[in-house]
């Protein structure tokens, strides 16, 4: 069948909202197969907690991912130290390690068609003494790709960022030709290939204030910026830029283009988030596989007592059931042009 998908739906961070999302998200009518990738113990101390009633099927390879409401297959993750709602345990770090690796292989080996992720707490799992900036970064070591684009998107707005986890001091060394070119090109091709758009049109933002003022202040536009992107507009790419970010998010530029590119994580990602927190979606672009995740956090304050929004999970599921059908009608998996696989 072409037309169904399953797709894998890591819990994360157990002491977070995820887990209990992943059980509200299950009550609902769905087209897609879920498979959630979690300690069962777990998912079960929050099911019955908050009285959900969601009957849990043990999942394995080969058999049909749940679909109807109230229920929820489950790949079930040894390793869990601790399953206290809202209180982090770095005992419980490589756990979560364990489920995002389960799911980005059951993508890779086609067991899913995609996966879906669920917050993650990043200090936790660096308390722990293991590396990790996020689900983005981890992703594209595990997929061996040379450059993944996280995008965050509304039905409205789309927001690519050109740097992810990256601390402020360290962003401007880090936006060179080549990494402006890898991600415009990914951006620019995922555009096409999941969201319909024949000739994508990509506003670029400039990284200092006023786009450099002409190199008044700060010279990266001039040096870096705007010759690359005239470069990628010799390849047939419509760009506009760099565009200084205090004015890029204006309808006068956002009525007449279809994604925003921004340099850094907290230029593009607050205007985003307050445009559409809770129903936005955060895609990693230039992978091999379809991932999708929410776009908030674990939010350790209210897990366990069921209020969380479940807004943006909903939307992750259902863009990333649109991407993989997407994928599986262009006949399996795809890699974004310039990105080169080299354990996939
Ligand atoms: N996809 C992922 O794995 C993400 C993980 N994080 C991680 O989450 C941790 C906490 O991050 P924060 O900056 O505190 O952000 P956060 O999103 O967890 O919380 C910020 C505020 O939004 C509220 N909130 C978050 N999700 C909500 C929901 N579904 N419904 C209602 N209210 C909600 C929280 O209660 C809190 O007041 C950090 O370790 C961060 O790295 C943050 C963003 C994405
Ligand atoms: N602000 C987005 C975020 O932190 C999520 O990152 P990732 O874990 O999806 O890489």
């Amino acid at each position: 069948m072409t037309d169904t998908v399953t797709l894998a739906l890591t819990a994360g961070e157990p002491a977070g909202i995820g887990p209990e999302l992943c059980l509200q998200l299950a009550a609902e009518e769905r087209s897609a197969g879920l498979v959630v990738i979690a300690s069962k113990p777990l998912l079960e101390e929050r099911n019955r907690d908050l009285g959900l009633g969601i009957v849990l099927e043990d999942w394995a390879p080969g058999s049909v991912a749940a679909r109807a409401p109230g229920t929820l297959s489950v790949l079930h993750v040894e390793g869990l130290a601790t399953t206290a709602a809202g209180q982090l345990n770095t005992a419980n770090s490589a756990y979560v390690l364990d489920t995002l690796s389960v799911a980005t292989r059951g993508c890779l080996n086609g067991l899913f068609d995609g996966m879906v992720t669920a917050p993650v707490h990043k200090g936790v799992i660096n308390n722990a003494g293991i590396e990790f900036s996020g689900h983005t970064e981890f992703l594209q070591a595990m997929c061996g790709v040379e450059r993944v684009v996280m995008m965050l998107a509304t039905d409205e707005l789309r927001v690519a960022l050109v740097t992810t986890h990256l601390p402020l001091s360290e962003v401007p060394a880090a936006i060179t030709p080549a990494r402006l070119t890898q991600v415009a090109r990914i951006l620019n091709q995922d555009l096409k290939t999941y969201f319909g758009l024949e000739q994508p049109r990509i506003l670029v933002a400039g990284l200092n204030p006023h786009a450099g003022e002409g190199g008044h202040l700060g010279r990266e536009e001039l040096d870096v910026i705007e010759p690359t992107l005239e470069a990628l507009r010799q390849e047939g790419m419509t760009l506009t830029g760099p565009l200084p970010a205090d004015t890029l998010f204006t309808p006068h530029w956002l009525d007449n283009a279809d994604a925003a590119l921004a340099m850094y994580h907290d230029q593009g990602l607050p205007v985003l988030k307050f445009q559409g927190f809770g129903r936005a979606v955060n895609i990693t672009l230039g992978l091999p596989i379809v991932r999708t995740s929410v776009d908030h956090g674990t939010a350790l304050d209210l897990a366990g007592t069921g209020r969380a929004d479940m807004g943006s999970l909903r939307q992750a599921v259902q863009v990333g059931e649109r991407m993989a059908l997407c994928q599986k009608r262009m006949g399996g998996q795809k890699l974004a042009s310039g990105n080169k696989a080299s354990n996939v």
